[in-house]
């Protein structure tokens, strides 16, 4: 199971893959966990936000976890994290416990969205994920749970033996920089364009959609910057960055799909409703920015 120790680096949100009839592709899913874990990421999450967890039934999820459990080689220690969050508690707790049951290593939990919990039901929501027997990263990212998280708030979970992270995805370094400053545990930064950023400002590394795609060179960033050559690890970040902006120009991940589609990494860019395919003038912008830059 992974500690707060080995809660490092640049660990990535794989996409869900689809057919085009709308099935799980899990060749594709295979093919993308063996060319991630080939690059150097140091973690991968399944049914993340990335991977479309609100429209995967609980039997793919299963299958999902199984899949991957299998498909990461037990000797580079990658660790699987599974987004096992929802706005029901008992829920939650459920299938926290079975991702264990599965192989999962960690849950990455997002706060409870939609019913407007008061910052009391939050610090319970995570008190009662300490049944399922996981270690557990809070996911905080307000702009899609609509859920504001106090600074006490999220002291007092972090303070839980169970929990081991935070994934901070506020968009606001000022709040970060705070929070890696008085946190013992680690603090990830989950806002792509604020990554290297988020490093200077003493997060350990990042949940990263982007890192999808040219994941070796976010590993790179990280690296340099672990090694303290600083300017390198900028150099290459800000390389990344028309990447970044074009996978987030759009909601994600539709443009991470499109683009992975276009490089012949999953068969297809289907997504499932409500989630549509991106706009014909993303898809100019995409094939700009493939014709400028020899990315994998
Ligand atoms: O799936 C994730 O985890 C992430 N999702 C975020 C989002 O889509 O809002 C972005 C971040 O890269 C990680």
């Amino acid at each position: 199971m992974l500690t707060q120790d080995h809660l490092r680096g640049v660990m990535v949100p794989i996409v869900t893959p689809f057919d085009r009839s709308g099935n799980v592709d899990f060749d594709s899913f295979k093919k993308l966990i063996a060319r991630l874990v080939s690059k150097g990421i140091h973690g991968l999450i399944v049914n993340g936000t990335t991977g479309e967890s609100p429209v995967i039934e609980s039997r793919e999820l299963e299958d999902l976890i199984l899949t991957a459990r299998q498909a990461i080689p037990a000797t580079l220690g990658v660790p699987l994290i599974v987004g096992t969050g929802s706005n029901n508690t008992s829920a939650t707790v459920k299938r926290t416990a079975q991702a264990k049951s599965l192989g999962a290593d960690a849950a990455l939990v997002v706060t409870p969205y939609y019913n407007r919990p008061s910052q009391q039901g939050i610090i319970q929501h995570f008190q009662a994920l300490a049944e399922a027997e996981l270690p557990v990263i809070l996911y905080d990212i307000p702009y899609r749970t609509g859920v504001q998280l106090e600074l006490e708030t999220i002291k007092a979970i972090m303070r839980m033996d169970h929990v081991i992270g935070l994934k901070e995805s506020t968009g606001n370094l000022k709040r970060l920089a705070a929070l890696a400053r008085c946190m013992t545990k680690p603090v990830l930064c989950g806002e792509d364009e604020l990554f290297f950023a988020s490093l200077c400002c003493g997060a350990a590394g990042g949940i990263l959609a982007s890192a999808n795609l040219d994941s070796d060179q976010f590993v790179q960033v990280y690296e340099q910057y672990q090694t303290d050559n600083i300017n390198e690890s900028r150099r290459i970040f800000d390389q990344l960055l028309p990447l970044i902006q074009f996978l987030f120009s759009e909601p994600n991940p539709a443009p991470l799909k499109w683009l992975l589609a276009q490089r012949g990494h999953i068969r297809s860019d289907r997504l499932r409703l409500p989630m549509t395919a991106i706009s014909s003038a993303a898809s100019k912008k995409g094939t700009r920015l493939i014709q400028g830059h020899a990315g994998t």
